[in-house]
């Protein structure tokens, strides 16, 4: 399965303009048959790894391409996994369709999807995902996101804090007037954050990947998530050219190969990735993936929403055990504001906890900190 990063192992015939122009981003599209020494071994393409692959004309040894996964459309794909999300999929070379532009999203997350497709293939349309990987190559190092939240949890016996940086949300509109990230960023440190989230989205959460530069650059030593809503692996290399050790791949998105692809992205650049879920049905997708060690369990439905601390204890009685057992760390994410909140959460068996709009409207968030523990963290 190496070929499946690399989109390197292919021939230019197999592929017609035709079978390109179908609407399959970023999954897998294509199975195939690599012959590597004689040694015949089942690969699966992405659509990104063919237009590479074709623009940059990396072609070997392809032999034959047995069958097009691509049969069936990626909403149908979706949908058979339990996704709500339907994909437009904008137009981002010629020979692709374009979305339908009176449909009306279904929910929020549908309509924060449909708007990233198209501030995705403008971004690319401005950076191709050539530039992009070559930026990502000389980002500052990747830090350690997943040591960094095992080292705070066991240094304070409370689960380690993922502090976010978060300027509005859909849900509860501005939360902060007077933001200044950086200065966030550096209270969240010094009062023991492990880690910080860092919301990019400009159009829902009011975010950008100018503060995620910033933050980067400001001397904050606290590994960096970029909060974004990730549909294209070109985000992951970008997240990476501003700076960030860590993405969020949410599980109500992307559809279980993206999900495989994008996590493979992420380790081959050195970066953690927090797969969030926000249900059993989620949940049992992420655990069918080898590789998983970062699992967040979101209270709040992206659907409509709606926060329910109850959610992380629901699924950890369900599931707790084969997460022990595969030693993945989970992160209770949303709706967390008191002392007993992060009780609840570390008795349900999270190591770590995601927390933004307590921290982010209090006066000072910094100090905000040690007010949700009921102590003072150590760093
Ligand atoms: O601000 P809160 O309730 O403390 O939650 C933080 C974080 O969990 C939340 O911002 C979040 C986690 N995953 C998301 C996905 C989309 C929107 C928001 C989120």
């Amino acid at each position: 399965m190496e070929s499946l990063l690399a989109g390197a192992h292919l021939h230019p015939a197999a592929f017609s303009p035709a079978s390109l122009s179908r609407c399959h981003p970023p999954s897998v599209v294509v199975r195939g048959v690599h012959h590597v020494g004689g040694r015949a071994v089942r690969c699966a393409y992405t659509k990104d790894a063919i237009l590479y692959a074709l623009e940059h004309d990396e072609m070997f040894n392809s032999e034959e391409v047995v069958q097009w996964e691509s049969g069936k459309t990626i909403n149908t794909i979706a949908a058979a996994q339990g996704i709500q999300i339907s994909r437009r999929c904008r137009p981002r070379y010629p020979s692709e369709g374009s979305g339908d532009d009176k449909a009306v999203p279904r929910h929020i997350l549908e309509q924060i999807v449909w708007d990233k497709e198209v501030e995705v293939s403008q971004r690319k349309a401005k950076k191709p995902l050539m530039n992009v990987m070559e930026s990502s190559e000389n980002a500052p190092p990747v830090r350690d996101f997943i040591g960094a939240l095992t080292a705070a949890y066991g240094r304070n016996g409370v689960p380690a804090l993922i502090a976010e940086i978060k300027k509005a949300s859909p849900g509860r509109g501005v939360l902060r007037e007077n933001f200044n990230p950086v200065e966030i960023a550096q209270a969240y440190e010094a009062n023991g954050a492990a880690c910080i989230s860092i919301f990019t989205d400009e159009k829902h959460f009011q975010g950008s990947f100018e503060s995620l530069e910033m933050i980067r650059n400001s001397g904050v030593k606290c590994p960096l998530l970029c909060k974004e809503f990730i549909i294209d692996s070109w985000q992951i290399y970008y997240a990476r050219s501003k700076g960030a050790d860590a993405i969020l791949l949410i599980a109500a998105v992307l559809p279980d190969l993206d999900l495989k692809y994008m996590l493979r992205v992420c380790k081959n650049l050195g970066m953690a990735a927090l797969i969030e879920v926000q249900d059993e049905r989620e949940l049992d997708r992420v655990l069918k993936i080898d590789g998983v060690e970062l699992i967040g369990i979101n209270n709040l439905s992206l659907e409509t929403f709606v926060v329910d601390t109850s959610n992380t204890r629901m699924l950890m009685e369900k599931r707790g055990d084969t997460i022990r057992d595969r030693g993945i760390l989970v992160v209770g994410e949303s709706g967390l504001i008191t002392p007993d909140d992060v009780a609840y959460a570390h008795s349900a068996g999270v190591s770590a906890i995601l927390v933004g709009e307590s921290l982010i409207k209090a006066e000072d968030p910094g100090r905000a900190i040690a007010g949700l523990f009921g102590k003072e963290l150590l760093h």
